[in-house]
């Protein structure tokens, strides 16, 4: 085996972030912390801050799908991830792209930022749904999110666990409704399609939480290139975007960014000690 093939690797497909707390800049940084080598296709280009979406512009399918291509045909990757896709002939293109390359998909269906703009076009919702859920080895909706995909009110446990076995239903092999929008504890709920578990934290009281969905994702497809179980890759990287919020640095005057490197942090810091 050569060197290269040895190095995990892991491919974004997503939306560009300028402010680099979310989307692809959020995935690439996570990807470097966990060692794993990062190839990205970007989908659209958002002019945005930890306030708000100022603007936005969608790329062709057909350079999503070459994007993907180049990478593949020349490097491969042992997982991918999509985040914000845009618009409907995009999650056409990326799903074309998923089953000719067979690739292990977890798929964060990002919908709108927390600044509450846009990051999906309304009518590519059906398509999210149809078309990319059944080719998803992970899918996992934030509250807002799993009620859009299921068209039910979610609030309670028990209402998350109903939305997972629904989402399940449609195709997705590995289902985690995050609970990172519940007033108490971001509980989250993971569903293999036999069993459910949670995975807890403590709540972190912090404004700083730009990106943690796309940080949450971008993990659990780095440690899958790494060769965990999907239960472990989830596990791991409830733990990863916790430390991350934990340790955000406290930029912006919205919602700011988390610390991607917290390891490395935490290790200079025992080193001075
Ligand atoms: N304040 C917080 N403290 C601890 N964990 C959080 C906090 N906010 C979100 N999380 C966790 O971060 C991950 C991303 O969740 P969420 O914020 O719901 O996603 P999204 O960014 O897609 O809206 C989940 O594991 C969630 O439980
Ligand atoms: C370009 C781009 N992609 C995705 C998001 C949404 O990121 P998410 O992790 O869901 O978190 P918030 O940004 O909503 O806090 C984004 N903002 N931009």
């Amino acid at each position: 085996m050569s060197e290269e093939q040895r190095h995990p690797r892991a491919l974004t497909i997503a939306g560009s972030d300028s402010s680099a707390g979310a989307g692809i800049q959020a995935d690439l940084k996570t990807f470097a912390a966990l060692e794993v080598y990062g190839l990205s296709a970007i989908t659209a280009i958002t002019a945005q801050n930890t306030l708000g979406v100022r603007a936005a512009f969608e790329l062709p399918p057909e350079l999503v799908e070459a994007q993907i291509d180049a990478v593949l045909e020349d490097i491969g990757a042992d997982a991918a991830k999509t985040g914000m896709l845009a618009t409907a002939p995009i999650i056409e293109a990326v799903a074309r792209s998923v089953a000719r390359w067979k690739l292990r998909l977890v798929v964060d269906p990002v919908m709108a930022a927390k600044s509450g703009d846009p990051l999906l076009r309304p009518e590519a919702v059906a398509a999210l749904r149809g078309v990319l859920l059944p080719l998803a080895e992970v899918v996992t909706p934030n509250l807002p999110e799993a009620e859009m995909l299921t068209g039910r009110h979610i609030e309670t446990l028990e209402e998350m666990r109903e939305a997972a076995r629904a989402i399940h239903d449609r195709g997705a092999r590995h289902v985690v409704v995050k609970g990172g929008h519940r007033l108490d504890a971001p509980i989250d709920v993971y569903f293999d399609g036999t069993g459910f578990s949670e995975l807890r934290a403590e709540r972190i009281e912090t404004r700083h939480t730009h990106g943690t969905g796309c940080t949450f994702s971008a993990a659990i497809a780095a440690f899958l290139a790494h060769g965990l179980s999907v239960a472990e890759a989830v596990a791991e990287a409830k733990r990863y975007v916790t430390e991350a919020i934990r340790h955000a640095p406290g930029l912006g005057h919205g919602h700011g960014p988390t610390e991607h490197f917290w390891q490395w942090r935490q290790s200079k810091e025992a080193q001075t000690r």
